[in-house]
């Protein structure tokens, strides 16, 4: 349990922990290639623990003090099998890549989650997987864990996603790498690209043209010998949005990944009227990143929908927070995903916000919210989601009195420290 007093403004300058899409896939990358691999910024939050004991078990030796990593790959083919179950915990990140992974693995091996993962849908991994060949068991035909797997000689196959998922293209391609022939995946918007860029960054060659990704099977990964981790733009909306929304306010958080394919949240911050800057823009290990400076600005209400949801898909709780502070009315659309992450977000969104006095209704693929609204401090929950955990948190800042977050631990899972860093903005 966490409780958070409402607040006149923010400000500040402030980092957040490394990105956990890339911090996933630099340890899953760095295990399955030929040498070394120290990891710099790396997120020590439980997901990517669950990917680093994943590895472990697997018989790869990885180092972890804080954000410093040491990977010591031994190949593709260098991994045993395991005498434990791999329990992922909460991170569909790590079970859908692992499962990618495992389909090439010559050996058994068996999945499981936490309960929210067993709610998870995985057909949209197993799927795929089995038509390249792989050998999958799992609770419902291979739609729930646990899952097992005896992976095998696979052949390549051109995939038609019928979501815009990374999880969904990176399983394939990483199946696709030791498959024999070439495997292709489309999506019907461009999913996030941290698993092409970082390929690419271990020697891979990776083709991305409109609509989607090639790669041949038989290729090796070889060590960069060094993987620098962004900040991660998904715990940097956090903090944004709280300067966004409450007047007076002004935060930078530094050192965040502004790759395209995760941007959309400037972008809304933008079309809102927020007072938005970037700073020092740089590349890092192939990723673009730069410092985000938001101050307070009067914000109005706007559409979301098509191409631009998978570029924000995480970021939609605390937008919903947003938009209860901007005049007009929010829409949020083409976002049924919301539905299949940690929580149904669609529904724990719009419970939380009416707790604290928003104005928002449920729709079939997004919500949409009265902005304008002042909120009050209420008794709220993550439901063990958290993204859930931190958008009531980001509210409570902007409500009258105090908030009450329950099961604030999840929060753990990609921010650890968020209260320590809403704390240091507070004034
Ligand atoms: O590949 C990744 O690292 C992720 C992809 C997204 O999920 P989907 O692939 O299910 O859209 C995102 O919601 C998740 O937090 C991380
Ligand atoms: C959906 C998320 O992660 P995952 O799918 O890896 O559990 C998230 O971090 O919001």
């Amino acid at each position: 349990m966490a409780t958070i007093q409402g607040v006149q403004r923010v400000e500040g300058e402030i980092t957040v922990p490394g990105d956990k899409s890339i911090s996933h896939r630099a340890v899953m990358f760095s295990a399955l290639a030929e040498g070394t691999t120290s990891i710099e910024g790396f997120l020590p939050g439980a997901d990517c623990l669950s990917t680093i004991s994943c590895f472990r078990k697997l018989g790869i030796t990885v180092k972890q003090d804080g954000d410093c990593v040491q990977v010591e790959g031994k190949g593709w083919y260098g991994l045993t099998e395991p005498a434990d179950i791999l329990d992922i915990g909460n991170s569909g990140t790590t079970i859908r890549l692992m499962m990618g992974i495992l389909s090439t693995q010559p050996f058994h091996s068996v999945l499981i989650g936490d309960e929210s993962i067993a709610r998870r849908p995985m057909k949209r991994v197993t799927g795929p997987l089995r038509q390249m060949g792989a050998d999958i068991a799992g609770r419902q035909n291979g739609e729930y864990t646990p899952l097992s797997l005896r992976g095998g000689k696979l052949t390549g196959i051109e995939y038609h996603s019928p979501v815009s998922s990374a999880q969904i293209k990176s399983a394939v391609l990483l199946a696709g790498l030791q498959a024999e022939g070439t495997t292709t995946v489309y999506e019907p918007e461009l999913s996030r690209d941290h698993t092409e860029r970082m390929l690419r960054s271990f020697g891979v060659e990776v083709e991305s043209f409109t609509g989607g990704v090639r790669i041949h099977g038989g290729q090796r990964l070889v060590s960069p010998g060094r993987i620098q981790v962004p900040g991660d733009i998904s715990s940097a909306a956090f903090p944004l949005v709280a300067a966004a929304m409450l007047p007076g306010s002004r935060v930078t958080v530094r050192n965040v990944g502004i790759n395209p394919t995760r941007s959309g949240i400037i972008d809304v911050l933008k079309a809102m009227g927020a007072d938005l800057m970037l700073h020092n823009e740089r590349l890092m290990n192939g990723e673009p990143v730069a410092d985000i400076e938001v101050a307070y600005s009067f914000l109005k209400g706007t559409e979301i929908g098509g191409g631009i949801i998978p570029r924000l898909i995480d970021e939609i709780p605390v937008i919903a927070v947003l938009a209860t502070q901007a005049e007009g009315v929010t829409v949020i659309k083409d976002a049924a995903e919301l539905k299949v992450k940690e929580t149904n977000r669609i529904d724990t969104v719009v419970a939380e916000l009416r707790k604290m006095g928003a104005h928002i209704e449920p729709t079939e693929d997004g919500m949409i919210i009265h902005g304008g609204t002042p909120l009050t401090g209420a008794v709220c929950d993550s439901h063990g989601d958290h993204r859930i955990g931190m958008a009531v948190a980001v509210a409570g800042l902007a409500a009258s009195g105090e908030t009450t977050v329950l099961n604030a631990a999840s929060i753990d899972v990609s921010f650890p420290g968020f209260f320590a860093t809403l704390q240091q903005i507070s004034e």
